[in-house]
């Protein structure tokens, strides 16, 4: 149950097992059984260990197998940290170093000046909770039920405890898991679908969107300057969540981020403390609508408010990076930085910009879809940039394979990157499937990215990408059936605005439609569709509230206490 929080709140130990993982947990445990590998029970390795072998044959003598198994622990690396940056309704144009004029990411633009930055990096949705299921389950959206658009502070649905995350995989390997921040992958009856149940450690955040709950009369800037617009009236007050409780409801938006920061501080000291790999999933609420920032970027940035939320955003990844690097760990971490889709444009200057592609958020162009990704790893990742084609698809492929955790025994979408982030070269993947935020099965995906093409099926406009000159961005461009498909060469081309089929079917083409046409068959006929978790509707009791009970909701769920502290 989910109750006022009034006193200080201990967060949980960050190796305690979760009990709602049991199932999961057997299920990756005899899969690792069945491929011999070793795997971790609590911090217990068990099998695999070829120095205990080699002391049991009692062949080799007692000087010998001491330098063998020296060299062997000290071959065995470590298996490195994780940290998973997403930003929200960032687009691809908005950091300096995806070239735009004005913004002040200084932090990011180091980042990517001694990382690589990816620019044919996509996300798999262009609105928050389908493109938050995939990233954090390596499947499509459709797969898990994630559809249609996002969840609401009362939806009785969520990511199903069935499909296994990225922190439930590394929790195999002994990792320490947490999430800050944005979490909206479903709230449930007492929580039943926070991250707490899905393989994370711990949890400091909200359960869904901050624009989801009345949000006028907070404040978003110090030291009184009011949020801007209207947000969601009739849901309760924003709640912040520690662990499972509410520890302040509303929100002190100003107050956030240093808290967060404060909480990631703990969570990687106590990690390197105890010699545990960690992972840590910051899903930043910045640069999202209703901007905020607390007092030291407010009014600094050169693009008003959305400019501060972005400068705030970029100070915490130079904070994280700051801080791996004081705590000795900067050459043993990963360091990964995505959006979940692209810009609102309909925000204005409030929103964010998807540089020269076309559209933005809640549209299958590729402004709504390709989204800025840097890795960092000093002395692992070469500095440069990467025109390879990847996905968040991909990251828990990856990430299972840098950590050697067992990859989950369900149909992934996605590809280990490690050659191209290692070693330059060529991605697994030259196939991406754009689906829309509401997805049919009889409809299919709406888009193919094949090579350096991309067809459009169907296109349609969002009220997310409205206020562009280009009016097929905007809620009024209804879905239109292309056939053929609108064909564009995004290389020669990255704003689709010359489709290459205009002019007639010239041979060369024929075939690539071909080839994605057999592609997109082939894709559609395996494709399952999960049941929809948005279509289990929504029940207003099930918003989270601290005074459980009070009178009358949802104003009233406001908390005695509101302070952010976390122990
Ligand atoms: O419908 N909403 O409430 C809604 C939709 C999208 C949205 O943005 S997203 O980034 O969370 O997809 C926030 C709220
Ligand atoms: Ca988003």
């Amino acid at each position: 149950m989910v109750s006022s929080e009034t006193g200080a709140i201990k967060g949980r130990h960050p190796s305690a097992p979760s009990s709602s993982r049991t199932q999961k947990d057997t299920q990756l445990q005899e899969q690792n059984r069945v491929q011999h590998l070793p795997y971790i029970e609590g911090r217990k390795m068990i099998g695999g260990n070829s120095c205990s072998i080699l002391a049991v044959s009692r062949l080799i003598p007692g000087l010998l197998l001491s330098v063998l198994c020296l060299v062997q622990v000290l071959s065995a690396a470590r298996p490195p940290n994780f940290v998973l940056f997403f930003a929200d309704d960032l687009g691809f144009g908005d950091l300096g170093c995806y070239g735009h004029p004005s913004s002040l990411t200084s932090n990011l633009d180091l980042l990517a000046a001694g990382g690589l930055r990816f620019t044919d990096f996509y996300s798999s949705c262009s609105v928050c909770s389908p493109s938050r299921a995939a990233l954090l389950t390596g499947r499509y959206q459709t797969r898990s039920g994630i559809y249609p658009g996002v969840f609401y502070p009362g939806s009785r649905g969520g990511l199903p405890l069935s499909e296994i995350t990225i922190a439930e995989v590394l929790k195999m390997k002994g990792y320490a898991t947490a999430i800050i921040g944005k979490w909206h992958l479903g709230f449930g009856v007492n929580g039943s679908f926070l991250p707490i149940q899905q393989g994370f450690d711990q949890f400091l955040g909200v359960p869904y969107s901050h624009d989801q709950g009345p949000c006028q009369n907070l404040t978003c800037f110090p030291p009184h300057t009011k949020c801007f617009g209207m947000c969601d009236q009739g849901n309760v007050l924003l709640p912040v969540f520690l662990n499972q409780k509410i520890i302040q409801q509303p929100v002190k938006f100003p107050d956030l981020e240093p808290s967060y920061q404060e909480f990631a501080w703990k969570f990687i000291s106590n990690s390197v403390e105890r010699k545990l790999p960690f992972f840590l999933y910051y899903a930043s609420h910045h640069t999202h609508y209703p901007q905020f920032a607390s007092g030291e970027f407010s009014g600094k940035s050169l693009r008003g408010p959305f400019g501060d939320a972005l400068m705030e955003l970029d100070a915490s990844v130079g904070w994280l990076l700051q801080s791996l690097r004081n705590l000795g760990v900067e050459n043993d971490t990963l360091l990964l930085f995505i959006s979940d889709n692209g810009p609102e444009t309909m925000r204005m200057s409030r929103g964010g910009s998807s540089g020269l592609l076309k559209c933005g958020k809640g549209t299958t162009y590729e402004g709504g879809m390709r989204v800025p990704a840097i890795a960092y790893w000093p002395g692992k990742i070469l500095p440069g940039v990467t025109h390879e084609l990847a996905s968040t698809l991909d990251i828990l492929p990856t990430l299972a394979a840098l950590s050697e955790a067992p990859i989950p025994n369900v149909t992934l979408d996605g590809y280990d990157l490690s050659d191209v982030l290692f070693r330059g070269g060529k991605s697994k993947q030259n196939v991406m499937f754009f689906y829309p935020p509401s997805p049919k099965k009889q409809l299919g995906v709406f888009a193919v990215r094949y090579g350096k093409y991309k067809a459009h099926f169907f296109t349609q406009g969002s009220f997310n990408s409205e206020t562009t000159p280009d009016k097929d961005c905007h809620v009024t461009a209804f879905l239109a059936y292309h056939d053929p498909p609108l064909l564009f060469d995004l290389e020669a081309d990255p704003s689709e605005n010359y489709n290459l089929l205009a002019g007639g079917m010239e041979p060369e083409y024929l075939q690539i439609l071909k080839e994605i046409r057999a592609e997109k068959e082939n894709f559609e006929s395996k494709m399952v569709f999960g049941e929809s978790q948005m279509g289990k509707g929504i029940d207003p009791s099930l918003e989270p509230c601290c005074n459980p009970g009070c009178f009358p909701r949802p104003f009233c769920c406001h908390c005695a206490s509101d302070s952010l502290q976390q122990e």
